[in-house]
């Protein structure tokens, strides 16, 4: 039986993956704003009374060992060698960051208010009700056959489950390194790290509750702030000098004695340094550091640090202290920030709000998924600053007469190399050509290029380039692990993936995939294992998406499956194992998935299930952590265990696929009454829905399932090049034929510049000259006090 269609599923389109999605539920002519509905958990309570019974304690993690024997498979070729045997393991590890604040706070519940998505099916009923009815069977068969054999069948784990020390990968030698691993592993398990991390983390968030003058210094700075310049070709670099900005060395005048800088020093307002305070920012971290001063100057920067080193109050502070000074008589919007995924615009939304709750400065949150006419609302009211993905961005920008964008003075665009992928670069183009020219722009990404090529397109006035540990690249933190399957056990994966969960990675953990129907039929397995587990990947609704996050952030679940939609920016706390089920297809794509754990100067684990079609890229993992000197470790799965997870796993199926059918036909009968409900509204509210002006989409449907065919040939690396699949058209074709069809009523963006000449007494910066030779534009220093 065919579980899902194939069809449901296609090859993750990393972050892209829900652009695509965005608009078409909200934006149906019939989209008469629909009842709230009551919220589909990704977890739900039917579940946890079935989790897994083995306590930590039962479970001793298995040891880890260098890889002597077989050499670093990985490195095979001009780094053959073993792999490093430098390791170790100091997860548990805590730090003084505050942990208190989260951006994914109490606005969950509100925004899934206004939330118009679809109704979900609950899997972890269908899951329930499977297994209850396994056990019934199981029973009644048990009856009957007294003497089967127990392993035969599989009902989740349990207590009797023993555990297998795992032998050293590849190793007939226990080398002093690995007993030292052996031991931290031990005493990991039975510390209960995880716990010690959060008691640690917990008293930081009370002291930093009760004074908001006690200093915690950011582990981040404990590390090199210096930056680190490639090796290039002349040419590229007489390319680069003319393009970016000539490097200015932070001002040591406003430092203290021991050379650091701190928020006070970056004379930012009382506001924004108590905003900063009580969410236990009381040093900046070094891009932090290097980028506010430029930044508040109002010039344009290029940014990179390592994930997790706080990019995202680089950019917010400069932007809310010059807010600060804005002229309040008429409200006006003057700030985009753009994402590439709706959960990281959500966040970043969130951490702003908390930042500037000590100013008036007022936020909107445009994002696809929700009430379209919520936030048409929301704009009319012209909110200082919009944090939004692209796609929703356009559809305001064309179709909301409340939204002006000629009044925006800042452009933020965060993951900025995804954005620049080909992927979104209609999206982007479209935005480029018509929001000011005169604005500042700032480009943040851990994977920051600064390839000139694709940077000239956004067409920047000689920016700063800011790069903190840009070659490092992984935090200090991490520890990578990987575990390899032998040629001949590829199709054992799950099994492999399936004993770690069980044995050594328990709780709060993200499994990555590269497959949202892989990541989803997974779910079900966990489930039907009594493993705690939220899914996230693009195929599921904007509800469902929040909750999985909510669940896994509030601990509710212990495993988040996802795909490369969350690989990008989440910030949750405490993550203490990412888990890499295949290895992605770039090594950026793996930076920015093992940044999710060991962030803001914590530990964590990152560990990748690699056979040969991975190699690529756990070969260049290797080679970037080596160079860093970080620890990277080998992982053994003993292989009878994982053949016993297989035999369970084949045992399972029968259940999985009775799931995975309830599941489709629950949907399919939801479909069948969103219709009706669909065609009653149509009938009902005719003449309003008639009477609507008619809406303009920025691209049809198969353009954006070209778009996202190119963002897929990215992603997996295939060329694209020389076989165009799509004529792009120019900025001016696209502008005529917008002007000869329908569109023609409803152009609002030109319209906007009526309102915004209203809204603006007299423009207060000059037009940019667009070109990017490098010309130094005459863009005076900021001076806060009038500007704006
Ligand atoms: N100055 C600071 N002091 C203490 N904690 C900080 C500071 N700046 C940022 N943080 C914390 O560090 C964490 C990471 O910050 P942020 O999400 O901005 O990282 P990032 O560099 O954008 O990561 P990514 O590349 O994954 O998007 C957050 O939890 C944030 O609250």
């Amino acid at each position: 039986m065919a579980p899902a269609r194939e069809e449901d599923f296609v090859f993750t389109l990393s972050d892209n993956e829900d652009a695509p999605l965005e608009s078409s539920e909200d934006e149906a002519p019939a989209a008469k704003p629909s009842k709230k509905r009551k919220h589909e958990n990704g977890t739900s309570s039917t579940t946890n009374k079935k989790q897994k019974k083995t306590t930590v304690a039962d479970l001793k993690p298995a040891p880890e060992t260098s890889d002597n024997e077989e050499g670093n498979w990985a490195d095979q070729g001009e780094d053959d060698g073993a792999m490093a045997s430098d390791f170790e393991f100091i997860v548990g590890e805590t730090t003084g960051v505050i942990d208190d604040f989260d951006g994914w706070g109490q606005d969950t519940e509100d925004i899934e208010k206004k939330s118009g998505d679809k109704k979900g099916v609950d899997i972890d009923s269908i899951i329930s009700r499977r297994k209850n009815k396994s056990k019934e069977e199981l029973v009644a068969v048990a009856d009957e056959e007294v003497d089967e054999d127990d392993e035969d069948v599989f009902n989740g784990i349990d207590d009797d489950d023993e555990l297998l020390a795992a032998d050293a990968f590849g190793m007939g030698t226990e080398s002093e390194d690995s007993e030292q691993s052996h031991e931290d592993t031990e005493s990991e398990g039975e510390d209960d790290a995880g716990d010690a991390e959060d008691a640690a983390d917990e008293e930081n968030g009370a002291s930093d509750n009760e004074s908001v003058a006690s200093v915690v210094p950011h582990p981040m700075d404990l590390e090199s702030g210096s930056s680190d310049e490639e090796k290039e070709d002349a040419a590229t670099a007489q390319r680069k000098a003319a393009f970016f900005a000539p490097e200015v060395p932070v001002s040591k005048s406003k430092s203290k004695a021991s050379g650091t800088m701190s928020f006070q020093d970056m004379s930012l307002s009382r506001p924004i340094l108590k905003g900063l305070a009580a969410i236990g920012f009381n040093e900046p971290t070094p891009i932090q550091t290097k980028t506010v001063p430029i930044a508040l100057e109002g010039k344009d920067v290029v940014g990179g640090a390592v994930t997790g080193s706080g990019k995202t109050a680089a950019f917010i502070i400069p932007i809310l202290e010059r807010l600060l000074y804005r002229p309040k008589k008429v409200p006006t919007t003057r700030v985009a920030i753009l994402m590439p995924t709706r959960e990281l615009a959500v966040q970043c939304f969130n951490v702003s709000k908390k930042m500037a709750s000590f100013t008036d400065i007022t936020f909107a949150q445009i994002v696809g998924g929700y009430s379209v006419r919520e936030q048409e609302q929301v704009l009319k009211k012209r909110p200082d600053i919009i944090i939004a993905t692209p796609g929703r961005f356009i559809d305001h920008m064309r179709n909301s007469p409340s939204f002006a964008v000629d009044t925006l003075e800042i452009l933020v665009l965060d993951e900025a190399d995804r954005m620049l992928e080909d992927g979104f670069a209609d999206e982007l183009n479209e935005i480029l050509n018509t929001i000011p020219k005169s604005r500042q722009t700032m480009l943040f990404s851990a994977t920051m290029t600064d390839d000139i090529d694709k940077l000239i397109r956004v067409g920047m006035n000689r920016p700063a380039r800011l790069l903190v540990d840009a070659k490092k690249q992984t935090v200090s933190g991490l520890v990578q692990e990987f575990v390899r399957l032998r040629p001949g056990r590829e199709d054992k994966r799950l099994a492999y993936l399936m004993w770690l969960c069980e044995h050594a990675y328990e709780d709060r953990v993200i499994v990555f995939f590269r497959q949202k129907k892989e990541a989803h039929r997974v779910r079900v397995i966990f489930g039907l294992c009594g493993l705690k587990a939220a899914e996230l990947h693009g195929s599921m609704s904007q509800e469902q998406r929040i909750h999985a996050v909510e669940a896994f952030r509030s601990g509710q679940a212990s495993y988040l499956l996802a795909t490369d939609l969350a690989s990008r920016g989440l910030d949750i706390k405490n993550v203490n194992t990412v888990i890499n089920y295949e290895a992605p297809q770039t090594h950026e794509i793996y930076l920015h998935r093992v940044g999710r754990t060991a962030r803001a100067g914590r530990t964590g684990r990152a560990c990748t299930i690699a056979a040969e079609p991975d190699r690529k890229v756990v070969k260049a993992a290797v080679k970037s952590a080596r160079a860093q000197g970080a620890k990277i470790a080998s992982r053994t799965v003993p292989p009878e265990e994982a053949d016993a997870w297989s035999k369970r796993l084949e045992d399972l199926q029968e259940d999985i696929d009775a799931v995975l059918l309830e599941e489709k036909e629950e949907k399919s009968m939801n479909n069948v009454e969103r219709d009706i409900r669909k065609g009653e509204n149509l009938v009902v509210h005719e003449d309003e829905i008639k009477s609507r002006p008619k809406r303009t989409w920025f691209e049809s449907q198969d353009a954006k399932k070209e778009a996202r065919d190119v963002g897929r040939a990215e992603l997996n690396g295939e060329l694209v090049l020389g076989k165009k699949t799509k004529k792009k058209l120019s900025g001016k074709e696209k502008k005529k034929l917008d002007m000869k069809s329908e569109r023609t009523d409803v152009r609002m963006w030109k319209k906007g510049k009526g309102d915004a000449a209203a809204a603006i007494k007299k423009p207060t910066k000059k037009a940019k000259p667009a070109n990017t030779s490098g010309a130094a534009k005459a863009k005076k220093p900021f001076k806060p006090k009038g500007k704006f």
